[in-house]
């Protein structure tokens, strides 16, 4: 961003972004528009700058934060309340018929055999596909074609991707990487915001961790709850990815539920059927395109509630087994629902 800022001239800079010229107002020295902006700022004299009691790499460092934050704030009230899929066509070249709208704090579960094209959707969504993709589908934000700005944007993504694992490759206590991420993203009350993200990726891993927990010695589901926890409360990308929540020790539905809460549109790949169930529709991929889109049903929801019983007990055996223990039992003795 400095590089591309400083090789323009000031004139251009106004045009692209106006508000520019409230920083240029609180200077001493007039900018006139055909000047560059590198050369603006080096014949700046230094007593100039010694009245305002500033170097000159602080004035342009400042000017530099000044135009990225509020590119920030520009981007944030660009709310995505929804996205929308129009459909393409499967691996044989049959249209999809799929003309699918999702909000802002719904869940979309995928569903399907492997290699069916789950994680193709997924990227179709990142890609913000416009039928420059194999499967030919067209995604629309907030029902308009987005400007290419926002959907090539790096420091604003609009989409956050949930991958499968965690590579910490820093040493770092969980507080410092989340403090570091949390200044990263430039959020004001980092000490509170670390605190409730800790807080949070406690509550949905199984196991508890500490703050000053080396983060390389996380287990797999609490590096996952922490990553969760981190996306809800820093990603400022309104539409999060998720390619299968492991079955890693962590509460699944209060994970999903934290990112809901947030106003995110979360859309999942999942072979689970507890996650599946979870969403407020699926969509069943089949050869490669959207075969159906299934509204998760009343009867559907109470069967769920089944589901998580039957999996908790099934987790209660898997401790067992993992402590040395035995289940020759009979099933009632072992309280399993049959
Ligand atoms: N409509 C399509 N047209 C052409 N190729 C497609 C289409 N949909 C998916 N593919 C391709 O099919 C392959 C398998 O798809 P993908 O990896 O998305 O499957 P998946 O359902 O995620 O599988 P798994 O469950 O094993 O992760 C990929 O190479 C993908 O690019």
């Amino acid at each position: 961003m400095r590089d591309r800022m400083l090789s323009l001239t000031v004139g251009e800079l106004l045009v692209e972004y106006p508000y520019a010229a409230d920083f240029f107002q609180t200077l001493p020295v007039r900018a006139e528009p055909s000047d560059l902006l590198a050369n603006f700022f080096a014949a700046i004299e230094d007593e100039v700058l010694a009245t305002m009691g500033m170097e000159r790499r602080s004035l342009v460092d400042q000017f530099i934060t000044f135009m990225s934050q509020m590119e920030q704030l520009k981007t944030q009230d660009e709310k995505v309340n929804s996205i929308t899929i129009m459909g393409g066509i499967d691996k044989d070249g049959n249209g999809e018929n799929v003309l699918l709208t999702i909000n802002a704090g719904e869940i979309i579960c995928i569903v399907g055999p492997t290699g069916s094209g789950k994680s193709r959707l997924l990227a179709d969504i990142e890609w913000v596909a416009q039928r420059d993709t194999p499967t030919n589908r067209k995604i629309l934000v907030n029902g308009q074609v987005p400007d290419t700005k926002r959907r090539f944007s790096v420091e604003h993504k609009l989409v956050a991707q949930l991958s499968q694992n965690m590579n910490f490759i820093m040493d770092l206590s969980v507080e410092e990487f989340v403090n570091m991420h949390a200044e990263s993203r430039m959020v004001e009350n980092i000490a509170e915001v670390t605190r409730n993200i800790i807080a949070k990726a406690n509550e949905l891993a199984g196991e508890g961790f500490l703050p000053h927990t080396p983060v390389t010695a996380l287990s797999g589901g609490q590096s996952r709850a922490l990553m969760i926890a981190d996306t809800a409360y820093l990603s400022k990308s309104p539409i999060v990815l998720i390619d299968e929540i492991e079955n890693a020790g962590i509460d699944r539905q209060k994970a999903l539920r934290l990112l809901v809460d947030k106003q995110k549109i979360v859309l999942m790949a999942t072979h689970d059927p507890i996650l599946a169930l979870m969403g407020d529709k699926r969509l069943v991929i089949k050869n490669g395109g959207i075969s159906q889109v299934i509204p998760t049903s009343e009867q559907e929801r109470s069967n769920l509630a089944i589901l998580e019983k039957m999996d908790r007990q099934l987790a209660a055996i898997r401790n067992v087994l993992r402590d040395g223990g035995r289940i020759d039992l009979s099933p009632a003795e072992l309280g399993l629902v049959m």
